[in-house]
């Protein structure tokens, strides 16, 4: 089966915890061949509410009820799919703390692989982790792939705006070991948690509340303070990590409140493409936070960069991180690697993943 390209259903369930993106992929784990099917199987909100009850456990008893919901979630989502060659099944992150305390992603690849009779590849992150890297960004891997296929000759930074932001410079001229990256800092997840507990609504839709409402400067240099900013990449974040940025804000009307965490996430990538070898010709944004008008326009400003969608080389952005999921189960399957010391810190490049169900 090594090299030969497979059709690959990634599967991922992000910080945002809105819900399982699946995507298939042909590819040989170098390249994207050919784009199949997506979907998109949103939780409910009492769904929500359980995996919400759990973040930053780490695994042990009490956590039945949430793997229930990510376990059943996923195989409704799988079983949409025909002509399955092998599932990269992401789980949901719960806690994540590499440097001592572990990363910790809810769901059983080997449960799911024997209820669906297809094999499963799980658990990317632990191995890097034990190897001392950061067990994120993992997508990067996918990023490069990414801007090969779309033929792209200068260095460009891929943004990921989903519950954290992520960013990878790419040299396409340039092999997998040419590559940066690292987590920003927060980006949707504090705004979307500010924006359910005053609206009651999921996120806010299109920037719009962040658009009638005024910066608070001094919030946004507190967090640009802190010491993960200037800290040398790689890096990684838990979701919750600057969870003080919601208690920062909390006196402020809501629109003030959502524009200043909304500039907060787009100041970290200012502070993060200011790490990069060199400047990019453009930033290509994935993710659901693209659909933030708003932050897009605050990246761009903050950045002075040019600010484009990944959509626009030919890919669908709900689906980067899915399909990236796909593409990293065909490399684990080849024994190819999946981060490098550029990608997660770890000191050679390693190929995470159990693999379960292959015969
Ligand atoms: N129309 C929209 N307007 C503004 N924000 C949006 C819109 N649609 C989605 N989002 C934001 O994108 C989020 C979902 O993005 P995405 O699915 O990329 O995140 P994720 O994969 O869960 O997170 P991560 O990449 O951190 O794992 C939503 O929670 C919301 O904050
Ligand atoms: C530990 C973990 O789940 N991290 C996520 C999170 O969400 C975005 C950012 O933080 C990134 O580091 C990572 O996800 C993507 C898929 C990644 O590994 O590339």
């Amino acid at each position: 089966m090594k090299g030969k390209p497979l059709w690959a259903l990634g599967c991922m369930s992000g910080t945002s915890l809105d819900g399982v993106d699946a995507a298939l992929v042909l590819t040989d784990g170098e390249r994207v061949l050919e784009q199949g099917p997506s979907a998109y199987r949103p939780y409910s909100a009492t769904e929500r509410a359980a995996l919400r009850a759990v973040l930053g456990r780490w695994p042990g008893p009490g956590l039945e009820a949430a793997l229930a919901v990510v376990q059943s979630a996923h195989a409704e989502i799988i079983s949409g799919f025909q002509d399955v060659e092998i599932v990269g099944f992401h789980g949901q992150t719960l806690a994540h703390g590499p440097r001592g305390a572990g990363t910790h992603q809810l769901g059983d690849g080997a449960a799911l692989s024997q209820a669906l009779g297809v094999p499963v590849v799980w658990d990317f992150r632990s191995v890097d982790v034990s190897l001392g890297g950061e067990g994120a960004p993992l997508a990067p891997i996918y990023h490069w792939a990414v801007a090969r296929h779309a033929r792209l000759e200068n260095p460009v930074c891929f943004l990921n705006l989903g519950g954290v932001g992520n960013l990878t410079y790419v040299d396409p001229s340039k092999g997998p070991e040419a590559i940066l990256a690292f987590d920003t800092g927060p980006a949707n997840a504090p705004i979307d948690d500010l924006v359910l507990g005053r609206t009651g609504q999921p996120f806010d839709t299109g920037g719009a509340l962040a658009a009638e409402g005024q910066i608070v400067q001094p919030i946004i240099d507190r967090l640009l303070d802190q010491d993960y900013f200037v800290r040398k990449p790689p890096k990684s974040l838990d979701r919750n990590d600057f969870y003080w940025l919601l208690e920062a804000v909390c006196e402020l009307e809501t629109p003030d409140a959502v524009a200043t965490l909304t500039a907060c996430a787009a100041a970290a990538v200012a502070a993060g493409v200011s790490l990069m070898p060199q400047a990019p010709s453009a930033i290509v944004l994935c993710g659901g936070g693209r659909k933030n008008n708003y932050m897009k326009q605050s990246i761009a400003k903050f950045t002075s960069c040019d600010v484009t969608d990944v959509d626009a080389l030919g890919f669908d952005g709900d689906m980067i991180e899915a399909q990236a999921f796909g593409f990293m189960a065909v490399r684990v399957l080849n024994g190819a690697p999946t981060s490098f010391p550029g990608t997660t810190g770890v000191a050679a490049p390693v190929g995470g993943g159990v693999t379960s169900g292959l015969n």
